[in-house]
């Protein structure tokens, strides 16, 4: 292995970066105009600017560091699906350094369609804008049971709930339409792979904390209205924890690894202002990518190829995610809704 390609998701860096940011995201999609308005709105009430492509520098930095700590001599890049440095023009630059073959360690813990699949579309895509000398890819697996990553954010959701007497324990991840839900995981299994998993690191966080009951709710869905998101919402599930009288709330992120625009303004925004007006305290866990943690996973995922390490994992439910060039995990394996036409 000559480098380890970090590969993530990317978010725009100026006010003006953002409009054609949200169209490269959405494109082909179906995702009404006025759901971009809307989106475009929450940028820029941040100035233009994702905390994402920060995050990844730093956690970028933190696993080399700890890389280097360990004697593993992988240079990392940094390349996004949607926004600059893009990783067509990354694997351009890892081809022309001479990489012939590296690991790519793509920014989210999960299986499904998003989280897993297009990750390897991403791979595929550079590799064919690179052409003949493209550096084959070996993506790492999914993440979600790691002791690591749950540990993170246990640590997490003791911090956020110092301060409270009795909160209740709310996991949230990006909801996705049902029928990509369906569609997660091999065809032989029946689906349910991306909302299974988040079932399962959430069950291991709150065992880890030692809070019996929690509910898994998700956020940020998209789409037009008449096509069914894995519910509830977590703003429309406050109202219905008020309702039983619960006095605060502990929100877990789960489905991310780092505090970027979708957290901050989905839950540290929207859910605090329902939390507020509704009287509930609110509190939100830390996504992990800023705990060192976080770049000892990533040390500890490279070296299960390098060196042989044992996988760790803290349940058997079912996981993959690592393919070579782009294959998908298994035939028909989170296969892409067929595109709508418009
Ligand atoms: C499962 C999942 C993850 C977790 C796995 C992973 O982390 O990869 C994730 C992460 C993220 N999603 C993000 C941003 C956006 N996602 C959108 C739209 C969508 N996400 C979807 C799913 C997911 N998304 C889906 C099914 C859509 C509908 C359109 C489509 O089928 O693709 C849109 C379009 C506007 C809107 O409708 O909201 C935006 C701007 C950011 C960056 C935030 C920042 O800039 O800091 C991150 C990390
Ligand atoms: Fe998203």
């Amino acid at each position: 292995m000559d480098a380890l390609l970090w590969l993530s998701f990317g978010g725009p860096e100026s006010p003006e970066d953002v409009r054609p940011f949200l169209e490269n995201v959405t494109r082909g999609r179906g995702v009404p105009p006025e759901r971009l308005d809307e989106v475009e709105h929450h940028y820029q009430s941040f100035g233009g600017v994702s905390p994402i492509n920060r995050l990844n520098r730093a956690a970028i930095q933190a696993t080399e560091d700890a890389l280097g700590r360990q004697g593993i001599d992988l240079p990392v890049y940094f390349g996004n699906r949607n926004w600059h440095p893009m990783v067509e023009d990354t694997l351009a630059q890892m081809a022309a350094d001479g990489v012939r073959r590296a690991l790519v360690f793509p920014t989210s813990a999960y299986g499904g369609y998003s989280a897993c699949r297009q990750y390897d579309e991403d791979i595929e895509r550079a590799r064919a804008a690179v052409g003949d000398g493209a550096p084959d890819l070996v993506k790492l697996r999914h993440f979600f049971d790691h002791p690591l990553f749950v540990g993170a954010f246990a640590d997490a959701v003791r911090a956020a709930a110092r301060d409270l007497a009795d909160y209740r324990l709310v996991f949230t991840a990006h909801s996705v339409p049902v029928s990509a839900d369906l569609a997660s995981g091999p065809p032989a299994e029946g689906g349910g792979r991306y909302s299974g998993q988040v079932a399962e690191a959430s069950r291991l966080v709150a065992e880890s904390v030692g809070v019996r009951e929690y509910d898994v709710v998700w956020q940020s869905r998209s789409g037009p209205p008449q096509v069914p998101w894995l519910e509830p919402d977590i703003v429309d599930h406050l109202d219905i924890l008020a309702g039983k009288g619960v006095p605060a709330v502990v929100v877990c992120p789960v489905g991310f690894v780092s505090d970027h625009l979708e957290v901050v303004w989905d839950l540290d925004t929207e859910a605090a202002e329902r939390a507020a007006k509704l009287g509930m305290g609110f509190a939100r866990a830390a996504c992990p990518s800023g705990d060192p943690r976080f770049a000892d996973l990533v040390v500890e995922l490279v070296s299960e190829h390098l060196s042989g390490v044992p996988a760790r994992r803290l349940s058997d439910f079912p996981a993959a995610g690592c393919t070579v060039n782009g294959a998908p995990c298994a035939t028909l394996c989170c296969e892409p809704a067929r595109q709508r036409p418009r």
